[in-house]
């Protein structure tokens, strides 16, 4: 697999063990790195006026100096501008006495239309704000449209974090091996332009061995071994039943949209399960998904125990307080089912919204039942909001990435997290987690997120595991938006959700 991120500090990791392993030492993966950038700067700038490259002292700049070297080879017009001390001996030091061109102080540099940057300021080793000579040349950049080309990172951007400290906007970033998380995470993924993965010779069999656990979000990720294969038997309650809780009579559509999208996804039966007061309204707006009464908790024991439903939505447009806790308490009492023959979780609750913010006050209680050893698996899909209602603390750290947040709360309410956003993490109680990255800004709008509750219901009543669900749901809610583009509102969704599952199950690679 090549979607792995890694982290800065299983990058230095993945270098050691390359370098260990030979034939190439430290200075070879860095003349690997400048070749690749300088190639690509030749081929998509041809007719640069200038090239400028910006070295800072470490192995980023190290990169530089062989980038500035390689264009001026090659008959490029190069001027060479540096900031900071390098270590003697090191590989950046090497590079640099081995790139003959006059180095110039940064705070001089200022680049002028036609021109191109070369960003190797600071990538993974960076560990404070950025120069204000750097951010001047950054704004002149801008200013001018002047592209710039950062090497691993914009210089400013943490790859672990995708925080920014001080930054350059980059049209292209070069980074090397695999991507990084902040690559990936906002606002660091804002300012990368292009990501191209250059191969400077750290071999996949390397990048195996640090068993990472995070991810971009692909279908690799999930498309061959978990996505749901419809047999050619199919009956409509194999295919997978998926009931959903509604709301009062006013507040009905957001259970409906998210029916809607299980049954689009492909669970083969769905029911509303509503309010007496609101199935008249329900009754009014369904056709081919089904309808119950479901007023108390009696009414649930009862639709259970009749019906077996393979996975539930609550929380779209239900109303946040007591009803929304005691039903959430009751389905998590219910154990999980596993089914043997097939290897497959036969349920599983997607708890989305007020089914979230009702345990604002006593979250415990929600993480106690759901850390019963039989309980079934859960996922929550809280956006910024409600993920600071369910773990403030955790929420508030300045310190963690997005990431290592929704890594933190899929322990303590071992959980599946679908922390969403423009860059949505989907993080499993054991650690693994994957960032999702082909989303667009038209799902920003009223009853999206009902949506995508619906499509990972959907896949888990499929027998989709629960971190894969959740992962493959956010991917294929991110690729209709995306696709769908401007002028989308929730009721289109469900809809543009279709095309995107046609192309998937066309190119589903055989189980071997
Ligand atoms: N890890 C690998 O496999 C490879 C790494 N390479 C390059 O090496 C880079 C990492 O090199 P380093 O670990 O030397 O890290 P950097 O070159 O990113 O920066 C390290 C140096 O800059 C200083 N520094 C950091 N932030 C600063 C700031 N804001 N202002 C002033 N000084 C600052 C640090 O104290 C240190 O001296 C990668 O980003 C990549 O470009 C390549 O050479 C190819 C191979
Ligand atoms: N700028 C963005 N880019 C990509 N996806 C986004 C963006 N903003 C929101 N989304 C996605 O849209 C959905 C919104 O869900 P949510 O906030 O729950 O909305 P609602 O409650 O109105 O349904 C989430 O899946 C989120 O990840
Ligand atoms: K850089």
């Amino acid at each position: 697999m090549r979607n792995e991120l890694l982290s800065p500090a299983e990058m230095a990791e993945a270098d050691r063990l390359a370098i260990a392993a030979g034939p190439l030492d430290g200075y070879g993966l860095m003349q690997r790195a400048g070749e690749a950038v300088a190639a690509m700067v030749l081929a998509r700038y041809p007719a640069a006026k200038k090239v400028h490259v910006l070295c800072g002292p470490g192995n980023n700049g190290g990169d530089g100096y062989v980038v500035a070297r390689l264009l001026a080879e090659a008959g490029v017009d190069v001027e060479l501008w540096a900031e900071g001390k390098q270590k003697p001996g090191s590989d950046a030091a090497l590079a640099s006495e081995a790139c003959n061109l006059p180095v110039n102080h940064i705070g001089h540099c200022y680049p002028e239309a036609g021109d191109v940057v070369v960003d190797a300021l600071y990538g993974a080793g960076l560990s404070k704000d950025i120069s204000q000579h750097a951010l001047a040349v950054s704004g002149v950049s801008s200013a001018e449209r002047v592209p710039v080309i950062s090497i691993d990172l914009p210089s400013g951007v943490s790859g672990e974090t995708g925080q920014m400290r001080g930054h350059f906007d980059a049209a292209v970033t070069v980074t090397f091996a695999r991507k990084k998380p902040g690559h990936l995470l906002m606002p660091g993924r804002r300012v990368c332009g292009e990501i191209i993965v250059a191969d400077i010779g750290i071999p996949d069999s390397i990048i195996d061995q640090l068993k990472i656990t995070t991810f971009e979000n692909t279908p690799d990720l999930w498309l061959r071994w978990y996505f749901p294969r419809t047999a050619i038997d199919a009956h409509k309650y194999k295919r997978g039943h998926v009931a959903v809780f509604s709301g009062g009579s006013s507040a009905t559509g957001a259970a409906r949209l998210s029916a809607l999208a299980a049954a689009r996804t492909g669970a083969g039966a769905v029911t509303v399960l509503s309010p007496g007061n609101a199935m008249q309204v329900n009754a009014a707006h369904l056709t081919s998904i089904m309808l119950r009464k479901a007023d108390t908790i009696e009414d649930i024991a009862e639709y259970l125990a009749e019906r077996q439903p393979s996975a539930f939505v609550l929380g779209p447009g239900f109303g946040i307080g007591e009803r929304a806790r005691a039903f959430a308490l009751r389905l998590l009492q219910q154990n999980r089912v596993y089914d043997y023959d097939r290897g497959i979780e036969l349920w599983g609750i997607v708890l989305d919204a007020d089914g979230l913010t009702s345990f604002r006050d006593n979250p415990d209680t929600l993480f106690e039942a759901s850390h019963r050893a039989l309980a079934p698996p859960l996922v929550f899909t809280p956006h910024e909001g409600e993920f600071a209602r369910l773990f403030p603390d955790i929420a508030r750290s300045k310190k963690q990435s997005k990431l290592a947040k929704a890594r933190a709360a899929a322990q303590r309410a071992n959980a599946v997290i679908v922390y969403k956003g423009a860059d949505t993490v989907i993080a499993a109680p054991d650690g693994h987690a994957a960032i999702n990255a082909n989303g667009a800004p038209w799902l920003a709008t009223a009853g999206s997120g009902d949506v995508l509750a619906g499509i990972i219901a959907g896949l888990l009543a499929q027998g989709m595991p629960p971190f894969k669900a959740a992962c493959a749901g956010v991917w294929i809610h991110a690729e209709a938006g995306r696709r769908f583009g401007p002028g989308m509102i929730a009721e289109d969704l469900p809809l543009a959700i279709v095309p995107v599952l046609h192309e998937l199950i066309e190119n589903q690679p055989d189980l071997r």
